[in-house]
């Protein structure tokens, strides 16, 4: 009969096809260990650009206030303005949406040039060149007296910076899951982190050591700027491979579909206790660490009266444990669960260690070494937590949304670090003191461990499976 061969003809053409795809996958370049290993580091290095820029003046915060006359709070704004598109705008939830829509290549080339853009304008606003009657200095000179030229320069050069730099590091995630969806997807992401973490570590050892160039200061600058540009380079080549892979698998095959993002879906993940308890951690955590990260160096030259290369080299301390620490308790979450309770003994060490830090004397390099492992327990179980919670269809705008709530943390805490320093700390104070700077990052930690508490409590309700393994839910 017509009909009966039609059907099984339609049946042979769907089993064909399933069939082609699934070879086409096994031929693929994703199937070549070499090719997915090269394309992580690939973009690992676009994202360990990303750490090093946003790190790369922390060391300098001495050498911004006699060069270019900042105070406390003028830098704690400068480290802030990078969360600015990211929490008014949202940039890190439409970047999200942009991405489903653009795809890979285009999304990631675009922010990546937002992020090379915003570095070098940064630089710019720093530099002699500028400070000559530069292009721009007579317009930045012209409104709000109150900011220097220099600073609104610099400012609106890392507010472009935060714009590209926050949605990079989703499409970054993405193309993990594109190239390692099946593979060791855990240790990519481990690994990917660790690489991040190198930026971190590089910025805090290299900035102090560049300030003392022949050629000026400003010097750490460019090169932090110089870094990005690369990174955007570096980019064009994994672009190429991207393409190629794309034109080997049908892409449906290889991106996970979503659903195109509706408001509506931040209503289910508002509803979420689980959700929002795991949000407001990161919220708290990320706010206790990395605005305390930018301040540290200059914590310890105050503290404890180190120079500049010296407190550089004691923050870096903390990337150095993360890279070490990060993928064994990834590891570890894989494949024997505890999620939830590895986030609350992060909380508490961060915790013990800005009291530690406010109120003792104890050597900086071993609870830097100590934050690292808080730095490395929370974010290894937080991450894939969320991924237990919520559809996968759904993961980008979820990470998207905590992003944009985490940077609200990013931005208000700098800023109320550096009011605060300069609160309490009189004009022309030859060093400054910190106690009261370290008791407000002490109190996010404890804010941070109660939401921790309340997560797993919560996850006895919900069922989620925090606790267990990742091949267990
Ligand atoms: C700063 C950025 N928004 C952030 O949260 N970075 C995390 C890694 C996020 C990975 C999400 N899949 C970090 O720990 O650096």
């Amino acid at each position: 009969m017509p009909s009966e061969k039609a059907f099984v003809f339609s049946v042979l053409l769907i089993t064909n096809t399933k069939l082609m795809n699934t070879e086409a996958l096994k031929n693929s370049l994703r199937d070549s260990v070499v090719t997915r290993w090269a394309m992580l580091f690939t973009v690992g290095f676009v994202l360990a650009a990303n750490y090093y820029f946003y790190d790369a003046l922390s060391p300098l915060k001495s050498t911004l206030t006699r060069e270019l006359g900042f105070d406390s709070t003028d830098f704690g704004l400068f480290v802030s303005v990078y969360s600015v598109p990211n929490v008014f705008l949202l940039m890190a939830v439409f970047g999200g949406v942009i991405l489903d829509k653009l795809g890979i290549r285009r999304t990631g080339f675009m922010f990546i040039a937002f992020m090379a853009l915003g570095a070098l304008l940064t630089a710019y606003g720093a530099s002699d060149m500028y400070r000559n009657e530069g292009l721009g200095y007579a317009f930045m000179s012209s409104f709000m007296p109150g900011y220097s030229p220099e600073l609104k320069m610099m400012l609106l050069g890392r507010f472009l910076f935060g714009l590209g730099a926050e949605t990079s590091i989703v499409v970054i995630s993405k193309i993990i899951v594109k190239w390692f969806k099946g593979k060791e997807l855990a240790l990519a992401f481990g690994v990917k982190l660790g690489l991040a973490r190198t930026g971190s570590m590089l910025a805090l050892m290299l900035s102090p050591r560049l300030i003392n160039s022949e050629a000026g200061w400003t010097v750490a600058t460019w090169f932090a700027a110089f870094f990005v540009t690369t990174a955007l380079l570096v980019f064009l080549i994994y672009m190429m491979f991207d393409l190629k892979l794309d034109k080997q698998v049908e892409k449906s095959t290889l991106e996970s579909k979503s659903d195109p993002f509706k408001f509506s879906d931040l209503g289910k993940l508002i509803t979420n206790r689980s959700f929002i308890f795991v949000t407001l951690l990161c919220l708290t955590f990320y706010s206790a660490v990395f605005p305390f990260f930018a301040f540290s160096a200059d914590f310890f030259k105050n503290k404890f009266g180190l120079t500049e290369i010296q407190s550089g080299d004691i923050a870096a301390m903390m990337p150095l444990g993360t890279m070490l620490f990060t993928p064994i308790f990834g590891f570890f979450v894989d494949k024997y669960g505890k999620a939830a309770s590895l986030m609350i003994y992060g909380s508490l060490i961060l915790t013990i260690v800005h009291l530690t830090f406010a109120f003792t004397t104890v050597t900086p390099y071993v609870m830097m070494v100590v934050l690292g492992l808080a730095f490395s327990l929370v974010p290894a179980a937080m991450w894939p937590s969320v991924a237990k919670m919520i559809d996968e269809k759904r993961i980008g705008s979820a990470y998207g949304f905590m992003f944009s709530v985490q940077n609200l943390g990013l931005w208000a805490f700098p800023i109320l670090a550096g009011m605060i320093l300069d609160g309490t700390n009189p004009v022309g104070t030859e060093s400054l003191d910190y106690t009261y700077t370290m008791i407000m990052f002490s109190g996010l930690g404890i804010v941070g461990f109660i939401f921790a508490l309340l997560l797993k409590r919560e996850d006895k309700v919900s069922g989620y499976g925090l606790e267990l393994p990742s091949n267990s839910k």
